[in-house]
């Protein structure tokens, strides 16, 4: 094996398997051959191999009827020949194999024999090529009995472009699947890679570099992304030496009555860690006095009733408001979303200042229609369904048909947090720690979207720069993390970032 693999890191662009097969396709038009790029992507799956176990180790190759299969008759012959004690096992017949497949099945010299569960057994790896983005329908038969053979016998499994059973586009799993310690893609990584389920079963994605240029990209156009710094690094506003804090933005941020006032606080402390320059809370009368025995920095102004938070929204400078954090449900709170809406300010809407408009997506369609400035939603699965119904599809699909509906952007909290803007652009946010997933985490995401919209960001790169480092900070800080640790955690993900930057 003289070339090593060159693994592609910081690539954002995420390809559907229909966008994979274009990029093949622009990829032959430009001069490269399909087989060249079978002969690496099968070397890339040898080398991660050789990364997992050493030389002399018994490692199985399931190879599938089609080009994922190709794969892996040439990661066969790159063990054998690497001294890897390699027993190929094909789904089907040689003399069925086509095209590409059919070559590289010629070229490996040594036995193969019928997929046969009983085999399975004694191995210290299993290369799962049998099927990859071809996957037409649920294993079943000799494939299934495979998945079982090898879940029994707890084999580490390396996958092949996906864990075979699981669908590259949109992460669903429809029946039995190989669970992979690491999965080798291709060129750039799939949707079905980052949603889960299908992220749950991918193990380590590793992106290998097999000779598609670059250059394709542009052409095919993709609207999906890896939420990761590349996609947002340049839209990111660094505070400027000659700066002062009016330059970066006045965030306000509605607190909830007297009995529920901490959600707003900890959306204020996320936007003033996130930077924006001044942060104030709008306080209800009754919990003026409460607000106020928390607040050090953050500045506390009373409002009552929409009209009271159309005048402090007068103030053009309060450029971004987040307003739903314990704000309660109903009619008051639906009247101060439409106030905020007629505001110049960009605005976040989040928790009950989207569930109070349950069943009456129109009312708040109304309100967005005078909007001046752009608005994020960033519901989680319950309130999302509550405001828009029961989407049928992915993660992405159910984000993406929210944007187009309301015309903001939409944040869809979760384990794979979904951006998706009107127009279908749309990012995966792949870095959330499960102990993310603790009360006031969203009220501290919320307040970074604030703070960042309230430094000029532009609004979808915001949002998702918001979601990232979110998860960032909550990775940073480890488990026992609390929501108050978000914000105080982030100037430490900030500095690397700045550091890179
Ligand atoms: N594009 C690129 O740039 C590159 C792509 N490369 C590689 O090619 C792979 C895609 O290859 P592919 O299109 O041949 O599809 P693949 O997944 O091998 O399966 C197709 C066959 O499986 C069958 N079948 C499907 N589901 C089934 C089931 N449940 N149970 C049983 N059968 C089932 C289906 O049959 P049919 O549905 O027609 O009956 C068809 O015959 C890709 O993942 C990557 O590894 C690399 O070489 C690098 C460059
Ligand atoms: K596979």
């Amino acid at each position: 094996m003289t070339k090593e693999t060159v693994w592609i890191e910081g690539g954002v662009d995420l390809l559907t398997p229909q966008d994979m097969a274009r990029a093949d396709a622009l990829a032959v038009e430009r001069g490269v051959s399909s087989l060249t790029l079978m002969e690496a992507a099968g070397r890339a799956v040898a080398d991660a191999a050789r990364r997992l176990v050493p030389p002399g180790s018994r490692v199985a190759v399931l190879c599938g009827p089609g080009n994922n299969g190709g794969d892996g008759f040439v990661a066969a012959r790159y063990l054998k020949r690497a001294s890897y004690d390699v027993r190929l096992f094909l789904h089907g017949e040689v003399s069925q194999l086509k095209g590409d497949a059919a070559e590289m099945a010629r070229r490996f010299d040594g036995p193969v024999r019928p997929l046969d569960p009983f085999q399975l057994e004694s191995l210290h790896l299993v290369i799962d090529a049998l099927f990859g983005a071809g996957l037409t329908r649920p294993l079943d038969g000799r494939a299934a009995e495979a998945v079982a053979a090898v879940v029994e016998a707890g084999t580490p499994v390396l996958a092949v472009d996906v864990p075979s059973g699981l669908d590259g586009e949109t992460g669903a799993v429809a029946g039995p699947v190989f669970r992979a310690v690491e999965t080798v893609t291709f060129f750039r990584a799939k949707p079905g890679h980052m949603l889960y389920p299908g992220r749950g079963y991918c193990g380590t994605v590793r992106v290998a570099d097999i000779g598609i240029p670059r250059a394709v990209l542009g052409e095919i156009g993709s609207a999906t992304f890896l939420n990761a710094p590349p996609l947002w690094r340049e839209a990111y506003r660094w505070p400027s030496a000659n700066g002062h804090k009016y330059t970066r933005g006045h965030a306000l941020v509605v607190s909830g009555p007297a009995e529920a006032t901490g959600a707003a606080r900890l959306g204020a402390r996320g936007a003033l860690r996130a930077g924006a320059g001044l942060v104030t809370v709008a306080s209800p009368l009754d919990a003026v006095g409460v607000n106020a025995m928390h607040l050090t920095a953050i500045m506390l102004r009373p409002f009552e009733a929409p009209e009271g938070l159309a005048s402090l929204l007068e103030d053009t400078r309060k450029n971004a408001v987040l307003l739903g954090p314990g704000a309660g449900l109903g009619e008051a709170t639906r009247r101060l979303v439409e106030a905020a809406l007629r505001s110049p300010a960009a605005v976040v809407l989040d928790a009950d200042a989207l569930t109070s408009f349950a069943g009456d997506l129109s009312r708040l369609k109304d309100a967005m229609a005078l909007r001046r400035a752009p608005v994020v939603l960033t519901p989680h699965d319950g309130e999302f369904e509550r405001l828009f119904g029961h989407v049928p599809g992915s993660r992405l699909v159910r984000a993406r048909h929210a944007a187009d509906e309301s015309g903001a952007i939409v944040l869809l909290k979760g384990a794979d947090t979904v951006i998706a803007e009107p127009g279908g652009r749309a990012a995966i946010t792949a870095n959330a720690p499960p102990w993310l997933a603790t009360a006031g985490a969203g009220d501290v995401l919320g307040g970074f979207v604030t703070g960042l919209l309230a430094q000029g960001m532009s609004a979808f790169e915001a949002t998702a720069a918001a979601a990232w480092l979110h998860g960032e900070a909550a990775r940073d800080f480890g488990p026992g993390l609390i929501a108050e640790d978000l914000p105080d955690r982030l100037p430490r993900v900030l500095s690397r970032l700045y550091g890179e930057a």
